[in-house]
């Protein structure tokens, strides 16, 4: 029995990631939270589709996140705003972190022992948020916090299937993504990719590549011109991401995947990454990380890679802590 909860499912990404969770026969419980009660509708069109995830909505009133979240073992968050044209993810900050903050101050009260997704950006902001309010209430577990960075890694395999030539071989194709989930902070390590690249790729097609990588929700937010930025894809990303989590609640072993997690000085792999990174002043990063019925077992290193991907990393540093100190600095500044 799993009872999984989106926060913000009546949105552009909440609506198809609910479809997909309701899908999901490993999900028996399935709570739709959102402040307009459209979501009510949304749970309605779903709970008529034959699988065995019971599904309910919920809005602000009558203490509908309370009963949202009472009880659940996974908890998905694409909820606040999206991007327009001209916007950084940073530029998002403003409203989201708020949005975002209350949120966890909700699970931190009622369902502080679930896993909670943070897709909401900036995300290399917001999990701050949530693990500095959870700290706040004593609640932390660095194993259960995600950032959902999984996008870039759908990209990447699409990318390199598209430069290789077959699209056949992208569900095939692996390529660990890591940093963070913005611009520059966004590191596809393309020298570790499952299925190599042509022969004949140059110096600069890798660099063409990796810049599409790290752009590509910029790809999306001019081609919808003002409407949003990516739902379809990110819903996708953000199931298959939730699928493995549940299928490791699940007692699944060797489940191993790329997620911006807390980098907790324990025997958990934290520190490996942190003597590869050259500094101990990122508090979170996304890692290859192996996962367990309690959360993350263990943070992978980051293994060999390219001169030019060691200077991807060089250049991400400065600007994922920046953001990651803003966002615990939100949580944290004193009250006037
Ligand atoms: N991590 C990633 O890779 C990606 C993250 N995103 C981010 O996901 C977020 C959502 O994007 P969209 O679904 O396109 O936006 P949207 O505007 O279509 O949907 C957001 C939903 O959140 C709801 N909402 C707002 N405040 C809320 C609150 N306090 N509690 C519950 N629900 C609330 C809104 O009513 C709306 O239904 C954005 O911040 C976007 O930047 C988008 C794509 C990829
Ligand atoms: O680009 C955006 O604002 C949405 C996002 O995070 C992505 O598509 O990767």
């Amino acid at each position: 029995m799993v009872k999984a909860v989106v926060l913000g499912a009546a949105g552009g990404i909440g609506q198809p990631l609910s479809l997909l969770l309701k899908t999901n026969p490993l999900i028996s419980e399935l709570s739709l939270f959102d402040i307009v009660p459209v979501v009510f509708g949304v749970a309605v069109d779903l709970s008529h589709i034959a699988t065995p995830a019971k599904v309910e909505g919920f809005t602000k009133d009558n203490d509908g996140l309370g009963k949202a979240l009472k009880g659940a073992d996974i908890i998905v968050i694409p909820a606040g705003v999206p991007r327009k044209p001209g916007m950084t993810r940073d530029d998002l900050f403003k409203i989201n972190a708020g949005i975002v903050r209350d949120l966890a101050v909700a699970i931190a009260t009622t369902a502080p022992k679930a896993f909670v997704l943070v897709i909401s950006n900036p995300v290399n902001s917001t999990v701050p948020i949530v693990a500095e309010i959870f700290k706040q209430h004593e609640v932390f577990d660095p194993k259960k916090l995600f950032g959902v960075t999984t996008l870039d890694v759908v990209r990447a395999s699409t990318f390199v299937a598209e430069k290789i030539g077959d699209l056949s071989v992208s569900t095939a194709v692996r390529v660990p993504v890591i940093g963070g989930h913005s611009g520059v902070t966004i590191i596809p390590l393309l020298s570790q990719s499952s299925h190599s690249l042509p022969a004949n790729i140059t110096q600069d097609d890798i660099a063409a590549l990796t810049n599409r990588i790290q752009f590509g929700g910029d790809e999306v937010v001019k081609a919808k011109d003002g409407t949003g930025s990516a739902t379809l894809s990110m819903a996708y990303a953000g199931a298959e991401f939730a699928e493995k989590i549940i299928r490791a609640i699940k007692g699944e072993v060797g489940l191993v995947t790329p997620s911006f997690v807390h980098l907790t000085s324990d025997k958990s792999g934290a520190e490996v990454v942190k003597e590869e990174l050259g500094t101990n002043e990122l508090e979170f990063f996304s890692c290859k990380v192996q996962l367990g019925a309690t959360g993350v077992e263990k943070i992978l290193p980051i293994g060999e890679v390219s001169s030019f991907e060691e200077g991807l990393i060089k250049a991400a540093i400065p600007e994922l802590k920046g953001n990651i100190e803003k966002g615990t600095a939100f949580v944290n500044a004193p009250k006037l």
